[in-house]
């Protein structure tokens, strides 16, 4: 006798109609045990670094599916900036020390003043797991500390602290403006002695040769010239008198760095920190510390009374700007369900409403794709143990002129990696609502003046050798201009961002738990097939625009049904 379990594995396919096969596929892809959270670990990126997420709910236990249809009043609070100008000063040098040996039989001891200390640097790193600027923002002014000043006994003063900054993976660093006390005193001395040259030389034209008086007055003064009163060079002994600054022969002073400034990025500072940093960097080092009285000493003066002054810390006024948002950017109508889809692939505790502009601003969650102990649970050729996606406040048509949230976040959709258009499947025709999202940001793109239609032609310059001079130099005009130019505002221009066009994307088709939604997700399968082959223009409207790998994904993000497929889907895409 046959054993039963024959029976159960025969094919029931070819006896089911094609209509009711295809309906039977759709709903087995959604109902497969596929909650991302049994799946997947993830962590609200706010709150904590995409490492700590302790609970890994095995795939036995029945999912607490709560969470994703939450109260309105269930959410945390996402504090989020991609943009803050923020002042940054490197502490100054301490001044040298006028001190000298004093021992019992030794009247006039030599100089023993130690060396300053030199100020703080300022140092920059990103760090994974960061995901604003708002840390950075609510600093507003950042100081290094001072070196200390040098003692006697030749004590060195202490090195003051450092500073170091950090942030997320993807701001870019612009200067605003600068102060460096260095330059400034290089530029003080090159005048000075320009004016002496120019004096010398006028002088030299009205001398007469044969009369001596005129060449004894013509070194006076240049030896009057030599010997400016630097106060602001100079330190003196604290017993000193105001009036010894007169009397004190001084030498000339030229400022100096430290060794270390060698390594700070060229002015003016533009720093695209796109990748996670295992060192930090130095931004702006400090001031080096003043010299003691002992490197004065010379043959005609054994105990000099003067030590050097530390220099000044540079003062930087720096822009930050989150470049990259998060690697995937959730695009959608006000009510398509990005929260919900967002909460049901992370632990974000974004809010979810019934209604429009539940979210007003970027929230970013973090999905783990390792299971901790190094093994990963999406294969990938990316090696990337996680990704952060972005849950964007909703889009309505005319949002490129300023309409709804306005232009601001739009802005945040230009800085994701991938774009996720969500498209709510109860909502009539779901090819129309992705095409309406398209139009608005090719009209946002346009806007912006960075269409690239625009400015691929402009960037082809044909290059040929033997071209006359005229054009190289129309090649060289075309060089980016320096950026220290702010606007008149003080604003900098805007960043260059990648064409909205050739990131990319993919479809998520929400709400396909609820009726009468499959025809509509088949419209749009049959859609994404034709953009995908190219019988169908992309919805972008740009030729050469990324559609290698478009496809839709149907999920029930309030069951927590389909979502699964979503990490895999962008792995792939990272890749
Ligand atoms: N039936 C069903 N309802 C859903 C699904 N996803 C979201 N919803 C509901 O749709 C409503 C809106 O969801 P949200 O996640 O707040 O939508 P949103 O796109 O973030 O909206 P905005 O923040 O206003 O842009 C909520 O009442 C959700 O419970 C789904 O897959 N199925
Ligand atoms: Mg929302």
């Amino acid at each position: 006798m046959a054993h039963p379990r024959v029976f159960f594995s025969l094919p029931v396919r070819p006896f089911l109609s094609r209509r009711a096969r295809c309906s039977r596929l759709f709903l087995q892809d959604l109902r497969r045990p596929c909650v991302a959270r049994n799946r997947f670990q993830s962590t609200n990126a706010a709150a904590e670094t995409p490492h700590s997420s302790k609970n890994f709910v095995s795939d036995e236990v029945a999912p607490d599916l709560s969470h994703l249809d939450p109260s309105p009043e269930d959410y945390s609070r996402f504090i989020f900036q991609d943009k803050c100008r923020v002042k940054i000063h490197a502490g100054s040098g301490g001044h040298g020390c006028v001190s000298y040996l004093r021992e019992k039989y030794v009247e006039e001891g030599p100089p023993n003043g130690g060396d300053g200390g030199s100020g703080g640097g300022i140092y920059i790193q990103t760090v994974e797991g960061l995901t604003s600027l708002h840390k950075l923002a609510r600093r507003g002014i950042i100081r290094a500390s001072r070196g200390r000043n040098g003692q006697g006994k030749s004590k060195g003063g202490k090195r003051g602290e450092d500073v170091l900054l950090q942030v997320p993976v993807g701001t870019v660093v612009r200067e605003v403006s600068r102060y460096d006390p260095v330059e400034v005193e290089w530029a003080r001395i090159k005048a000075a002695e320009e004016a002496s040259y120019l004096a010398k030389e006028e002088k030299e034209v009205w001398r007469d040769p044969d009369d001596p008086e005129d060449e004894e007055g013509f070194e006076e003064t240049e030896e009057a010239e030599f010997n400016p009163i630097q106060h602001d060079r100079w330190v003196l002994h604290p017993a000193a008198k105001p009036s010894d600054f007169l009397m004190v022969q001084f030498p000339k002073s030229y400022p100096r760095r430290q060794n270390i400034a060698a390594m700070e990025p060229k002015s003016p500072i533009w720093l695209d920190l796109s990748k996670p940093m295992d060192k930090p960097m130095l931004l702006a080092a400090g001031g080096i510390g003043g010299l003691g009285n002992p490197h004065f000493s010379t043959r005609t003066m054994g105990r000099p009374k003067f030590a050097s002054r530390g220099e000044g810390g540079m003062m930087l006024e720096l822009d930050f700007e989150l470049k990259l948002l998060a690697d995937v950017g959730l695009v959608g109508k006000p009510n398509a369900g990005k929260s919900t889809l967002l909460r049901s692939l992370t632990n974000s505790r974004t809010r979810i409403g019934n209604w429009e502009f539940t979210t007003l601003s970027p929230s970013i969650g973090t999905v783990i794709t390792d299971d901790m102990k190094g093994r990963p649970l999406v294969e990938s050729k990316a090696r990337r143990t996680h990704f952060t996606i972005a849950d964007i406040p909703g889009l309505v048509e005319g949002a490129h002129l300023d309409r709804g949230l306005g232009l601001g976040f739009l802005r945040h959709i230009d800085r994701a990696g991938i774009l996720a258009f969500v498209v709510d499947l109860s909502l009539g025709d779901p090819v129309q609502e992705l095409q309406k999202l398209w139009h608005e940001l090719g009209e946002y793109e346009r806007m912006r003046g960075t269409d690239p239609d625009s400015t691929e032609e402009d960037d082809l310059i044909e290059w040929n050798p033997f071209a006359e001079n005229a054009d190289r130099r129309h090649i060289l005009d075309r060089e980016p201009a320096p950026i220290s130019n702010t606007n008149p505002d003080g604003s900098l221009p805007p960043l260059a961002m990648t064409p909205l066009h050739l990131k990319p994307w993919f479809v998520v088709a929400t709400k396909a738990d609820l009726e009468n939604t499959q025809d509509q997700f088949r419209d749009l399968q049959k859609y994404l097939s034709g953009v995908r082959d190219g019988s169908i223009e992309h919805p972008s409207g740009h030729e050469r625009a990324w559609k290698e790998k478009v496809c839709v994904v149907p999920v029930s993000a309030k069951r927590g049904e389909g979502v699964s497929r979503i990490p895999k889907l962008v792995m792939e895409l990272l890749e």
